[in-house]
């Protein structure tokens, strides 16, 4: 498969390694702006840039007709526009905050605990993540996920950005985001009442569950049309 990587950094690097071992050509490499006739030779674009570049870097792949991944995170307040030029250009396109299997499994394991706790009020939920000190938005787009997973499952509204856990949120879920030197990225869910806590955690050891999950999910989608997720590809709809 041929494949264009918008955004060349840690992620677009470890992505290169990873394709190349499963014999894929990288036909076009860019940290800066897309060039439309290099873009078009690809199979299947994967954009791991920066929050202000992925919105142009996904319409001009569907502008091209190639089916496009991204991980970029830190843009999701314009998700729906995206699925709106999606259509309407008839392109193809697969966002996940998160291309790991683990953490695709951690997701779903989220959403059974939060089934689990919604009849035990006297437990307080709270969302940690923990990153590298190079990370540009904040929280992850892995931590938003999880707390849009427990707020389909319990009475809570929202999530909220706090210091300290501790913090009262309200009727939000607390969410705090920790920056330390050569973190991979680390997420975890706590449940404390006034006698015990519950806790569920996930620890990327590295880049490359999460390189592996997009060069998955590149192989998956070449040829197809239309919006898809991971859950699609990893076929954890009915779990
Ligand atoms: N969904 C997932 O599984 C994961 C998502 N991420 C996300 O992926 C993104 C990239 O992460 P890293 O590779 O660690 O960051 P990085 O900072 O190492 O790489 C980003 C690259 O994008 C380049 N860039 C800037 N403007 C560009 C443009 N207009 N077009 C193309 N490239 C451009 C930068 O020069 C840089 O090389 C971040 O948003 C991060 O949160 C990171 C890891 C996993
Ligand atoms: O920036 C990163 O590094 C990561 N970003 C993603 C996120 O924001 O959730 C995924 C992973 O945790 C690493």
């Amino acid at each position: 498969m041929k494949i264009a990587l918008l955004g060349y950094g840690r992620m677009g690097k470890t992505i290169e390694k990873l394709a190349l071992e499963r014999n894929h050509t990288i036909v076009y490499k860019t940290s800066s702006g897309i060039n439309k006739e290099e873009l078009q030779q690809a199979d299947v674009a994967i954009d791991f840039s920066i929050p202000t570049a992925a919105i142009e870097n996904i319409t001009s792949a569907f502008k091209l007709q190639v089916p496009v991944i991204s991980g970029t995170t830190g843009w999701l307040e314009n998700y729906d526009e995206v699925v709106k030029t999606c259509n309407q250009l008839n392109g193809t396109f697969l966002y996940a905050s998160n291309f790991s299997l683990g953490v695709n499994l951690f997701f779903n394991l989220n959403e059974h605990l939060a089934k689990l706790m919604k009849n035990h009020e006297q437990y307080q939920v709270s969302l940690e993540e923990i990153h590298h000190t190079q990370k540009l938005d904040e929280p992850s787009g892995t931590a938003i996920s999880l707390a849009e997973g427990i707020i389909n499952h319990s009475s809570l509204t929202d999530w909220k950005l706090v210091e300290q856990e501790d913090e009262n949120a309200g009727k939000s879920i607390p969410v705090t985001a920790k920056r330390i030197e050569n973190v991979p990225g680390t997420h975890s869910i706590s449940y404390k009442s006034a006698v015990d806590d519950i806790e569920i955690k996930h620890t990327a050891h590295s880049r490359e569950g999460f390189a592996l999950g997009a060069v998955i999910a590149a192989e998956w989608i070449n040829g197809k049309k239309g919006m898809y997720s991971m859950k699609d590809v990893l076929q954890l709809n009915n779990l």
